[in-house]
């Protein structure tokens, strides 16, 4: 079986998949504030993109904070916490992910709502 990150589309497909999720954070009432007030988008764009590539198994590395750091006093919700998730989900089933790939994406996710949720 082909790995995670070549299911998701490698590089090119990550990369779509990472502009869908941020396009949908900014639509979502839940979390879209959280969005608009960032103040360097491609840079998140750029780290959200190496994270999930590395985490899929793909070639690059990760140069972003970790993310107990990186979401530290944001006080982040359960609520937040699962509109992002949901957010994930609906851009992997727009670019054709199929279901056991996208089950796999929200178990690498799952195990990192301790580091995210009120840190
Ligand atoms: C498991 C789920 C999550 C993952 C894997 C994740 C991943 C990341 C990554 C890789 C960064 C970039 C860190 C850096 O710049 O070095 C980041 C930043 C950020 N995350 Fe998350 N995140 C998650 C959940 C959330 C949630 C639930 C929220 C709130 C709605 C959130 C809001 C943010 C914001 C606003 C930033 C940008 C901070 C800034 O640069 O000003 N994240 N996240």
């Amino acid at each position: 079986m082909s790995s995670l990150y070549e299911r998701l589309g490698a590089a090119d497909g990550i990369r779509r998949i990472v502009d869908d999720v941020i396009a949908n954070h900014l639509l979502n009432p839940v979390v879209s504030v959280r969005f608009r007030h960032v103040k360097d988008l491609p840079h998140l764009k750029e780290m959200a993109f190496q994270f999930f590539c590395m985490g899929s198994g793909g070639p690059q590395s990760y140069q972003g904070k970790d993310m107990r750091s990186a979401h530290q006093g944001m006080n982040i919700s359960e609520q937040e916490y699962l509109a992002v998730m949901d957010d994930i989900v609906a851009a992997l089933h727009k670019h054709g992910v199929d279901d056991s790939s996208c089950n796999e994406v929200v178990a690498i996710l799952y195990a990192l709502k301790g580091e995210v949720i009120r840190v």
